[in-house]
């Protein structure tokens, strides 16, 4: 976040930063200020014109209300506003106009979601898209520092022949705990009573909000398998997609919907091996797409393979992103 408002065109003449008490009075770097971060109080937020959440979905709740009373405007990157109606769920490339509905919160959606719907809305505007089914290959930074130690230590002890001890994924919020060392985890998140995860049920409504306007739209059809993989950083997805012009899609036209869409970097060259990996894309706030390919058995689906770095598209800079649109369409205050 704090790399991402140092490169941004907003035009900021301070910044605050806010956490518990636990890491009040640590001092951080912004440019060439050193910052003091102070506890977070409801009246931290006076005089503040953009706050950015990202402090898990109880501090969003229970502050960013208190933000808005005092006229700043709030871009969440939890899930506690995802589904609110009064909420716009928002990519820049994908939904901007949903912004001009906001009441002082705007959420960033899952990482997951982004680069999916970032890869999927070219093809969309130019051929139609009725159904989408989505197998995820999750860095393990997205469940955050702590796991990301575990890979660390569980692959170092897989390789000195000792016994791998997992405490943290697939997630905290589940009894058992599995090494991802060497492994992938099928489970990202709790289950829900459908056997499905959350991170999938995420996925599913709230591409259906950003493309369709609607969590439970049945204008487009979507469902998703989530796993976790042992990759630091950047999330990979194989993504079916069925088209409502089947007469006039192609790979080429695929291609080339894709080759001039915002945020999206084309890698598919087969015959060379070119093709988007987690290696290429981390640091980068593109989404890189290959593999176009049509479907075997369907003469309207069509297959692409994307990669793109989760904590950047999935999250600081998509926060960033939608702060640099609301200040372009004059939307940094109460509507
Ligand atoms: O695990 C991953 O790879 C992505 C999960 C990201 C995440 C982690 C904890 C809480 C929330 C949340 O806000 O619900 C979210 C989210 O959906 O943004």
């Amino acid at each position: 976040m704090i790399q991402m408002l140092e490169e941004t065109t907003l035009p900021i003449n301070s910044v605050k930063l806010l956490a518990s008490s636990r890491s009040a009075g640590k001092q951080l770097k912004f440019k060439d200020q050193t910052i003091t971060v102070e506890e977070t109080v409801p009246d931290s937020f006076k005089g503040v014109d953009l706050a950015l959440f990202s402090a898990g979905g109880g501090v969003s709740k229970k502050f960013a209300p208190e933000a808005v009373k005092r006229g700043a405007v709030v871009v969440d990157n939890t899930s506690a506003f995802r589904m609110d109606p009064e909420v716009p769920l928002v990519v820049p490339e994908v939904n901007e106009k949903a912004l001009y509905a906001h009441h002082g919160i705007i959420a960033n959606p899952n990482c997951s979601t982004i680069q999916m719907v970032v890869s999927l809305e070219p093809i969309r505007q130019k051929f139609g898209l009725k159904k989408v089914i989505v197998s995820t290959y999750q860095a393990v930074s997205g469940a955050g520092n702590r796991a990301l130690q575990e890979l660390r230590t569980e692959t170092q002890d897989y390789l000195d022949g000792k016994e791998m001890h997992a405490d943290i994924l697939p997630t905290a919020g589940d009894k058992k705990h599995y090494p991802i060392a060497f492994n992938v985890l099928p489970q990202i998140d709790v289950f829900e009573e459908d056997g499905y995860s959350h991170e999938e049920w995420k996925m599913i409504h709230e591409t259906k909000k950003i493309m369709a306007g609607d969590m439970n739209s049945k204008a487009i059809k979507v469902t998703a398998t989530c796993a976790r993989v042992p990759v630091p950083v950047s999330h990979s997805e194989e993504v079916y997609f069925e088209v409502e012009d089947a007469k006039n899609a192609n790979v080429a036209g695929i291609q080339a919907a894709l080759r001039n869409a915002p945020g999206v970097v084309l890698q598919d060259d087969p015959d060379h091996q070119i093709y988007p990996m987690p290696i290429n894309a981390e640091g980068s706030r593109d989404t890189f797409v290959g593999r176009v390919r049509p479907d075997q058995e369907e003469d309207n689906a069509y297959h692409l393979w994307n990669v793109s770095d989760n904590l950047l598209k999935g999250a600081a800079w998509n926060s960033v992103q939608i702060a640099e649109h609301l200040d372009k369409l004059n939307l940094l205050h109460m509507q």
